[in-house]
């Protein structure tokens, strides 16, 4: 872990959550305490007392369980290069369990249990810290008090000496205080780290398919102002056992504002390897054949159509495959990200009679993306395309054909590269759950070397249901 200023050299990818985000987020933190308290387990507790002609008291609680929980609400606050202050009020629950108790001489002893139940009235103070703990945002929530307003206690049958019901009384309620703060404190720190790594689980699951994923391990620990929380991530590609590196990445702080609600800070170091991941990995392979092929180049073109491509597309043997015949480069400019790919394409038919197609297309576009109605759109603008080398079986073609290509690829082959990219991106990106989000009016904003996505949403309500059940296995 780095600190932060030197880790934006090293930081791929950059996630910032607003003041009004951890104000959505913090409506159902109390859900996420709930889960704390009722997942606790409360150690069974011995304790004695010598009294006066008794002799010795010992007593033990034992089966401590909480119901009827309820919390109030859950206030917190951003606090500038400190931490986030969480107040829970009017957290009301009873306790029920069972005190077992003996006393007098070895003459004669007398062995009890008597089942208790508590009524309490607590307020909780949560001073969280984040921090940056083996490649993870890790929180400390060690600084955490409870304060009992109430605590009320109903022993089974009330059947007891008076004078044993005082000590109980006090002997449970001291011992449960002490149970209770020492375990919820504990647990709400586990839960809370239990958060932090569904948090970053969820976000790895999403940038990982098959064979290719991104290490988003922190690079340092999240930075809080009063108004956000940011943290930083390698953003590192990795396919089979090739990781990416990140040269010299340019994140800084005043690339974002603070107007939404999330923002995500993507680096080229980021894009760039995983394109190249993706093409290492024959993501960029398409075969096309029969009907869909046919249809494709009934696309209006200004050029002829060639002998050499009718005679292929007359026949229904007749498939074209088109792959990524070099790494592909990626850079983003404010105008958008260009791609610089070398598309190989072959055009050929069962036919033996029917010559075959091919040629190498040097393809350079400017694709911009945006998000609605939960589907991921690319918008790309041919900026140059060179057909590299075109044959006909083994004669190389000549200016007439290569003009031809040159239009087919800018109006059949870019729009029909985008038509595939656009649903599978989107696909993905649903398979980790994306469209299950309520994101509001979400930017995709192309700047000098990254890509910042802007966002509002809704509470992630299943993300909720997801963890709570993590927490509560
Ligand atoms: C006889 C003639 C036959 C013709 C046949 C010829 C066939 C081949 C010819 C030419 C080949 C054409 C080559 C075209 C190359 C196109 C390359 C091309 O399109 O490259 C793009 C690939 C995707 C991407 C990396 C990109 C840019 C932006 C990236 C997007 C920015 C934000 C997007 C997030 C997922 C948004 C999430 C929003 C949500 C609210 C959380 C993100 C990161 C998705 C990936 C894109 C560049």
């Amino acid at each position: 872990c780095l600190d932060p200023a030197s880790a934006y050299r090293f930081t791929g990818t950059v996630c910032r959550l607003t003041y009004p985000a951890a104000a959505v987020l913090n409506e159902k933190t109390t859900e996420v305490i709930q889960a704390a308290f009722q997942h606790a387990k409360y150690p069974s507790i011995q304790g004695g007392k010598s009294l006066p002609l008794i002799g010795k008291v010992e007593y033990g609680l034992h089966n401590l369980e909480i119901h009827n929980l309820s919390i109030g609400k859950s206030d917190f606050e951003l606090r500038e290069n400190d931490g986030i202050g969480i107040d829970i009020s009017n957290v009301s629950a009873t306790f029920k369990g069972t005190v077992k108790y003996g006393y007098g001489s070895w003459l004669l002893r007398v062995g009890q249990s008597v089942d208790f139940e508590i009524e309490s009235q607590i307020d909780l103070v949560i001073n969280s810290k984040l921090y940056c703990g083996k490649g993870r945002v890790a929180a400390d929530t060690s600084d955490c008090y409870l304060t009992f307003h109430k605590l009320k206690l109903f022993l089974q049958g009330d059947r007891e000496p008076g004078w044993l019901k005082r000590l109980f009384t006090e002997f449970i309620t001291f011992t449960v205080k002490l149970v209770v703060k020492g375990q919820i404190c504990k647990e709400i720190n586990t839960v809370a780290n239990i958060l932090a790594d569904f948090i970053q689980e969820t976000a790895e699951n999403f940038l990982s398919d098959g064979d290719i994923g991104v290490d988003i391990s922190v690079t340092s620990a999240p930075v809080i102002t009063s108004s956000y929380i940011e943290s930083y991530h390698k953003g590192l590609a990795h396919y089979h056992d090739t990781k990416a590196h990140i040269n010299e990445s340019v994140f800084n702080p005043a690339q974002l504002t603070q107007d939404r609600m999330l923002y995500f800070w993507i680096s080229d170091e980021l894009m760039e390897p995983l394109m190249t991941a993706a093409n290492a990995d024959g993501r960029f392979v398409r075969n096309i054949s029969g009907s869909e092929l046919k249809d494709l180049f009934k696309t209006e073109l200004s050029n002829p159509m060639p002998e050499v491509v009718s005679k292929l597309l007359v026949s229904d043997g007749t498939v074209l495959r088109t792959w990524s015949s070099s790494v592909p480069s990626l850079r983003t400019t404010p105008e958008g990200t260009t791609v610089g790919a070398n598309a190989a394409v072959e055009l050929t038919s069962t036919d033996p009679d029917i010559p075959s197609l091919s040629f190498d297309a040097d393809v350079k576009v400017i694709v911009r993306a945006s998000y609605a109605e939960k589907k991921l759109i690319l918008k790309a603008k041919p900026v140059q395309i060179s057909i590299l080398k075109a044959f006909q079986d083994a004669v190389q073609l000549g200016d007439t054909e290569v003009t031809y290509l040159t239009e087919a690829v800018e109006k059949i082959g870019i729009p029909v590269v985008i038509s595939y990219l656009e649903p599978a991106l989107t696909d993905l990106m649903d398979e980790q759950g994306l469209n299950l989000f309520d994101i509001i009016n979400p930017e995709v904003l192309p700047r000098d070397g990254y890509v910042v996505i802007q966002m509002d949403f809704g509470f992630p309500h299943h993300l909720l249901v997801e963890f709570l059940k993590r927490t509560l296995e």
